[in-house]
């Protein structure tokens, strides 16, 4: 488990980067500000296992209500059984189809923030069916909880003011917890 933790956390730390990178942001200090400062051990990833029982009557369910991630990015799991969509501007709801071998990559809130809007958090659900219980997994690359969240310096000039004012990983975390699919609105500058 340790092993595996370790290496979905190389994984997305590299696809951080490469997102980061595609901003023209390639410096160290651009990349290490959201990791365990002074060794501390501070949680930085979260782990979701998410059991969907068989339902009888899908329509009149909802596996995991409406929401954005609190983290930087969520990496998916669905083990070759659909159910995951995500709300598309002008088409709806969109179901991620499940590719054989494939991962799925969720933008989350703190990308939002630090891109200062250039990545959107994506509004996703899971549905239930009526044939096969469906198990996911979800792997949450977050903020250390002192490490402070703000749209990086490189992105933000005259003709792009930040868009959100700074807060701890902690701090969001909580925001999140008290104002749900709110928070993002609340730190909005
Ligand atoms: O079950 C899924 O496919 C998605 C899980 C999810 O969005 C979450 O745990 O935050
Ligand atoms: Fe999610």
């Amino acid at each position: 488990m340790e092993q595996w933790q370790a290496e979905m956390k190389t994984l997305c730390n590299k696809i951080v980067g490469i997102m980061l990178g595609s901003l023209g942001l390639t410096h160290e200090d651009d990349m290490n500000w959201f990791q365990p400062q002074n060794g501390s051990d501070q949680t930085q990833c979260l782990f979701h296992l998410n059991s969907y029982p068989v339902c009888p009557d899908p329509d009149r369910a909802m596996g995991l209500a409406p929401h954005t991630d609190t983290s930087l990015i969520t990496v998916v799991n669905q083990f070759n059984t659909g159910g995951l969509q995500v709300y598309q501007d002008g088409a709806g709801w969109v179901p991620v189809e499940p590719v054989e071998g494939a991962l799925v990559v969720n933008v989350g809130d703190l990308m939002q923030i630090v891109s200062n809007g250039k990545f959107k958090s994506v509004l996703h659900r899971a549905l239930v069916n009526s044939t096969c219980h469906r198990l996911a997994t979800a792997f949450f690359l977050m903020a250390s909880s002192n490490a402070e969240v703000s749209p990086l310096r490189k992105l933000v000039d005259s003709a792009h003011p930040p868009l959100y004012r700074p807060v701890t990983g902690k701090e969001y975390f909580q925001l999140k917890l008290k104002l749900f699919m709110k928070a993002l609105e609340s730190i909005r500058l």
